[in-house]
């Protein structure tokens, strides 16, 4: 510590100042060093989040598949009961686990599936209820969602993974709806995280907003937090 009023060994509230990360080299990963301003860090995001969704939307459809079944798999041993409880799913895309087949046989054995709703930017997200034959409708993105479906609040949440880490934070499409909705929601539910192991990073460099999910499934390992 160089500062010339730190007399003492009293640790500093700066230790890294965010004003001389200009100072260091462009080609640098500063979230690499530990402590990284929540700015550097957005902007790492932003670059990971292209990396792993390319990288996902690159994995063969028969090895997609395959790990998709996997993760039902899992499912039925993490949500043994489904019956009498609101399970919200997500209609795949960008390369997402297909677990609509899981969701009909849920369906089938007494749960509620539902589907997320983006309302409006920046606000948590709503749940609609949606069956096999249910009109849809194009929300955010063009994903498709309940057109008719009844809002409901969910038991436990089933929540597409862009990336995940060993301390079961995810990291999503930047929207920040998943932690703005568990951060919103009276009776936290069970925040479950799903994708394939090859999304795995070290960390996500987890931001004051962060919720961590209660558990990751993918196809090689459940993790609980
Ligand atoms: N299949 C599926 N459905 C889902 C989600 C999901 O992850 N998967 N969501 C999970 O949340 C919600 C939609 N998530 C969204 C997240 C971000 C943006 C978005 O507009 N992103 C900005 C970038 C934000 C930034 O980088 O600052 C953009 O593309 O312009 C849209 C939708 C609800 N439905
Ligand atoms: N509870 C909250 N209240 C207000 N803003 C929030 C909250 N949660 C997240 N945000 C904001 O949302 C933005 C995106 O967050 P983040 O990078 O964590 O998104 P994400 O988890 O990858 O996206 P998503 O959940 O939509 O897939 C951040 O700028 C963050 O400040």
């Amino acid at each position: 510590m160089s500062d010339q009023k730190d007399t003492n060994d009293a640790p500093s509230e700066f230790a890294s100042p965010a004003c001389l990360m200009h100072e260091i080299e462009p080609a640098y990963d500063p979230t690499s060093a530990g402590e990284a301003a929540p700015s550097d860090i957005r902007a790492w995001r932003k670059t990971e989040r292209q990396r792993l969704v390319d990288e996902r939307k690159s994995l063969l459809a028969t090895q997609r598949q395959e790990f998709t079944r996997l993760i039902a798999n899992y499912l039925n041993h993490v949500i043994a009961d489904v019956a009498g409880r609101n399970i919200s799913m997500f209609w795949p895309f960008l390369g997402e686990p297909d677990l609509r087949g899981w969701m009909a046989a849920a369906t089938s054995r007494g749960a509620t599936s539902l589907l997320p709703v983006v309302v409006a930017k920046r606000t948590p997200l709503i749940f609609r209820s949606w069956t096999i034959g249910e009109r849809l409708e194009r929300g955010i993105w063009n994903i498709p969602v309940p057109a008719d479906g009844k809002q409901a609040i969910p038991d436990v949440v089933i929540a597409p993974l862009v990336g995940f880490d060993r301390n079961c934070f995810r990291l999503g499409y930047g929207g920040g709806y998943f932690d703005r909705t568990l951060a919103h929601l009276d009776r936290k539910p069970l925040a479950i995280g799903v994708g394939f192991e090859s999304q795995k990073i070290n960390t996500i460099h987890p931001l004051a907003h962060d919720i961590a999910m209660d558990v990751i499934v993918t196809d090689a390992a459940v993790r609980y937090r």
